[in-house]
């Protein structure tokens, strides 16, 4: 069985004060989300430890968005699992295009980064998708079967979440159709060992469009930027049809 899993990803957004706010506001507006679908915020590292203190309970599962492969060490700005682990983070964002682009991220420390989530019992969302340039030349599909291949090399296909993430439709309202989403996750899926992965899309996702992207039946979740940021965007996108 599938689980939907939504999350939102703040990128380098809230502080503590504005994670608090947020969440006053948005807690209220999930009485009557369906059940079976988890809710995941993946906050900066400052916002973590007071999500966590805050939830009382609430049903939303707390994320970081980037975790290094070794349990300590002399690596300066990285930030390991069991230290994760004791903020109550649950979730790990791990691949992100802008991790790859930025800050040198390869499928190789992908793949260290996500046996070291769940080593340290934390649930990794593997992210693949490939640029407007790849996709115009019809490379989608091989990259994507690299990211994943590569990806995840002795990694458990048991506690994995997998986000297709465009990077031509990441933060450029250029959502990806909802049926050539469905038909590229459909394509990841079949790669996998375990077909029961859940599989995210993300890209632009907004309460306009939740719906219909929801609707595809490969989709099973989505990866939210910057429609996350605003309580009542986040819950429409989770309370979606
Ligand atoms: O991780 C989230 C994605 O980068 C999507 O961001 P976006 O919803 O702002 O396009």
């Amino acid at each position: 069985m599938r689980k939907i899993v939504i999350a939102g990803n703040w990128k380098m957004y809230k502080t503590q004060g504005e994670t608090l706010d947020f969440l006053r506001h948005f807690l209220g507006q999930l009485a009557d989300t369906p059940d079976g679908r988890e809710i995941v915020l993946c906050a900066p590292f400052t916002a973590l430890g007071a999500l966590s203190k805050s939830l009382h309970g609430a049903r939303i599962r707390v994320g970081a968005q980037n975790i290094h492969w070794l349990p300590e060490g002399a690596f300066t700005g990285e930030i390991s699992g069991d230290m994760l682990r004791e903020l109550g983070v649950r979730y790990v964002i791990v691949g992100h295009s802008e991790r790859r682009q930025y800050f040198g991220d390869t499928d190789e420390t992908v793949n260290l980064r996500l046996k070291a989530a769940q080593k340290s019992g934390l649930t990794p969302i593997l992210c693949v998708g490939e640029t407007k340039s790849q996709r115009d030349a019809g490379e989608t599909e091989s990259l994507i079967a690299t990211q994943i291949e590569k990806g995840l090399v002795d990694v458990d296909q048991n506690n994995l979440v997998i986000a297709y993430e465009p990077i031509w439709a990441i933060g450029t309202g250029d959502t990806c159709e909802a049926a050539d989403a469905n038909q590229v996750i459909g394509g990841i899926r079949k790669l996998l060992k375990n077909p029961d992965v859940t599989i995210q899309y993300g890209g632009s996702v907004k309460p306009s469009n939740v719906d219909e992207l929801m609707a595809q039946p490969e989709i099973d979740g989505a990866l939210v930027g910057g429609a996350s940021l605003e309580p009542e965007s986040f819950a429409r996108i989770v309370n979606f049809q």
